[in-house]
């Protein structure tokens, strides 16, 4: 069993960019977003800027990437296929992580991982690429235990568990086996060498029990709920409420309490 790791918290500020698309007025602000956040507590932001353009555009991404050079503890993340545009981004901007999601250019949302043995031939150059450029890479992936170390073998650093099945089962008979197949397949991960991150549809309802069933979860990346919860309580409080909720799992857990 891994030693207990604290785990981060990284703020999806996509749904703040989809409003503020709905008019020609620049508010809500991304960046105003991004910076109460981190002012918060947050350690890191991620952006998924999808082909379409729906929500994060390439503005934000160039102008998150200055705001977090005056956050240097704080992590950027962006997530996308590296088939389509993920790539010009990672070059441009060298986050701290990249995260590739295999999703459709009008994919409605993520909803699926990597598989392999079929996606490893295209994915290791690109990985490869992303080392060179000193950015860390993440692997979108469903929670099935047999995929980790083929994930691994491809070069990457990370794996992160697609979540949405696990919160689907939230409060029904379900749940417990749910965490049950999550905290497996980290546990296939660690021991591959990989390092584990979550994200999707996490929320201050399920998020507590999932940081204290899976082993060495290093960061969880929370965006709609976030918002959601944001327009009620603001973004200072959210945060703070996110990082209690990680701190009641953490402490479950036997890990120290949000980096
Ligand atoms: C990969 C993932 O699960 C999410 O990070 C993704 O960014 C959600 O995309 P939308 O915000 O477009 O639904
Ligand atoms: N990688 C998951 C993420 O960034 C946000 O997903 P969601 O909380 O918007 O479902």
């Amino acid at each position: 069993m891994s030693s207990p790791c604290a785990t981060a918290l990284s703020v999806n500020v996509n749904k703040v960019a989809l409003v503020r698309n709905t008019r020609h007025l620049g508010i809500p602000s991304v960046l105003t977003a991004a910076r109460a956040c981190l002012r918060a507590g947050a350690h890191g932001i991620t952006v998924h800027p999808r082909p379409d353009g729906r929500h994060i555009r390439a503005q934000d991404v160039a102008e998150l990437a200055a705001l977090l050079r005056d956050w240097p503890r704080a992590e950027y993340n962006i997530e996308g296929n590296p088939t389509q545009n993920l790539m010009d981004f990672i070059r441009q901007v060298r986050p701290s992580q990249a995260t590739f999601v295999p999703d459709s250019e009008d994919q409605f949302t993520s909803d699926h991982g990597w598989s392999f043995p079929q996606d490893a031939e295209r994915l290791r150059p690109l990985i490869a690429e992303c080392h060179a450029l000193g950015v860390r890479v993440s692997l979108f992936m469903d929670p099935v235990a047999a995929q980790m170390a083929p994930a691994r073998a491809v070069g990457a650093d990370r794996v992160e568990l697609y979540t949405e099945p696990y919160a689907a089962a939230w409060g029904t008979p379900g749940q417990d086996a749910q965490l049950r197949r999550y905290a497996e397949a980290a546990h296939a991960a660690l021991q591959a060498g990989l390092g584990v991150n979550a994200g999707h549809d996490l929320n201050l309802d399920n998020l507590a029990a999932f940081v204290a069933s899976v082993p060495g979860l290093l960061e969880v990346s929370i965006g709609h709920a976030f918002v959601s919860d944001a327009l009620e309580l603001g973004y200072e409080r959210a945060v703070q409420a996110y990082l209690a909720c990680m701190d009641r799992g953490m402490a479950e857990r036997g890990a120290g309490v949000a980096r």
